[in-house]
């Protein structure tokens, strides 16, 4: 198929369009490389610098995989017109010229932060969403836009709401110039980038106080998007999680740094971070139901030992 992936040199993107030309797809990657980096773009693949938000014509691709986004749950909190007009209003724009080029199917990168402080463990795809902050709300707003235009306009969509992604795939890994997630600042304590971590919060009613989250595997989740992509139908949205179904505290991805590194990595607790839900972890019984997802890399160790073999 001929594909277009927004987001495709940041490190989700990266990996799906990696995957995606080893599938042999014909893949152009757009990005305005606010975050991501031109080399990340995998060979086999044509690179277009710009953004999704003037998309230009899109006639003659088959899909769209669309992980071009803001996604700094901080940054949403202070500057929420951001997250509105990037993540919904620049989507908007790029489903109109979606429509108007006859691409008929999208997948999109959706996220756990749709269903903020959760009723349930796990999540299920049919529970409540109330996100707790702009990027969240950005994100099911956009969701709720892809139900409207495939019961409208006939596209096939397919969300994906990953939950913690982690990990690495060969030379492609997670390097965000502002990093805010908990395992690649783990490692940079161990690489000697950082002189120790703080983990956010030890009052959780977890069972070691600190909060506690789902871990799913970069490659696994690029793989999930080749299922969704062949699961896109005309006219309906479909949305899956994508998580391993098993929590490990912030602690315990500490613990297990320290065993794949071997270094002692001093660590400390602080204020809990606004807007942290205590516990996130995932049912992915739909997508592998439906889908046949299988991860390949369930356990921690293996996630923070790719991550970590990708940094040193
Ligand atoms: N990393 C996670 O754990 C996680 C969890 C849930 C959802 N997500 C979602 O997955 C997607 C990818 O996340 P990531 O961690 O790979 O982020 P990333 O920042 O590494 O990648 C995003 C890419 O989009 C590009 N981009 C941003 N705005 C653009 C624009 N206007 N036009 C063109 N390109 C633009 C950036 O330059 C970057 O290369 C995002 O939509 C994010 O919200 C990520
Ligand atoms: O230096 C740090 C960084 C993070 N944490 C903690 O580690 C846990 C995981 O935090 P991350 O920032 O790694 O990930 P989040 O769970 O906040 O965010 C992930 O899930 C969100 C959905 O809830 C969004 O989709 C977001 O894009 C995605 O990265 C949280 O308790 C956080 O407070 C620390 O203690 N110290």
């Amino acid at each position: 198929m001929k594909l277009l992936v927004t987001g495709g040199a940041g490190y989700i993107g990266s990996v799906t369009a990696a995957q995606l030309v080893e599938a042999g797809h014909e893949v152009t990657v757009l990005d305005d490389l606010s975050t991501g980096h031109a080399d990340a773009v995998p060979d086999g693949a044509r690179f277009v610098e710009g953004s999704f938000m003037e998309p230009g014509d899109l006639s003659g691709f088959n899909a769209v995989l669309h992980f071009a986004a803001r996604s700094l749950v901080g940054e949403s909190v202070e500057k929420p017109a951001l997250y509105w007009s990037h993540n919904l209003g620049g989507t908007l724009r790029l489903l109109e010229a979606m429509r108007k080029g006859g691409v008929g199917h999208i997948v999109f990168s959706s996220t756990a932060a749709t269903y903020g402080e959760p009723e349930n463990t796990p999540i299920k795809e049919t529970d409540p969403t109330r996100p707790t902050n702009p990027y969240g709300a950005s994100k099911l707003a956009v969701d709720t836009t892809l139900t409207a235009f495939a019961a409208m306009y006939g596209i096939g969509a397919v969300s994906l709401r990953y939950f913690n992604v982690a990990g690495a795939y060969g030379r492609y890994r997670e390097r965000h110039v502002i990093e805010t997630h908990l395992i690649p600042n783990v490692l940079k304590v161990a690489l000697g980038e950082r002189e120790s971590i703080s983990l956010f919060g030890g009052d959780y009613p977890t069972p070691d106080g600190t909060c506690v989250r789902d871990y799913v595997h970069v490659s696994d989740v690029a793989n999930a998007h080749l299922l969704a992509l062949a699961a896109c139908e005309r006219g309906v949205h479909k949305i899956f999680n994508l998580g391993n179904g098993a929590g490990f505290s912030n602690q315990q991805v500490v613990d297990v740094c320290r065993e794949v590194t071997g270094h002692p990595i001093p660590s400390s607790i602080a204020p809990r971070r606004a807007g942290d839900p205590a516990v996130l972890v995932a049912s992915s019984e739909l997508i592998q139901k439906e889908l046949g997802w299988q991860p390949e890399h369930s356990g921690l160790t293996s996630i923070i030992e790719d991550a970590w073999r990708a940094v040193r």
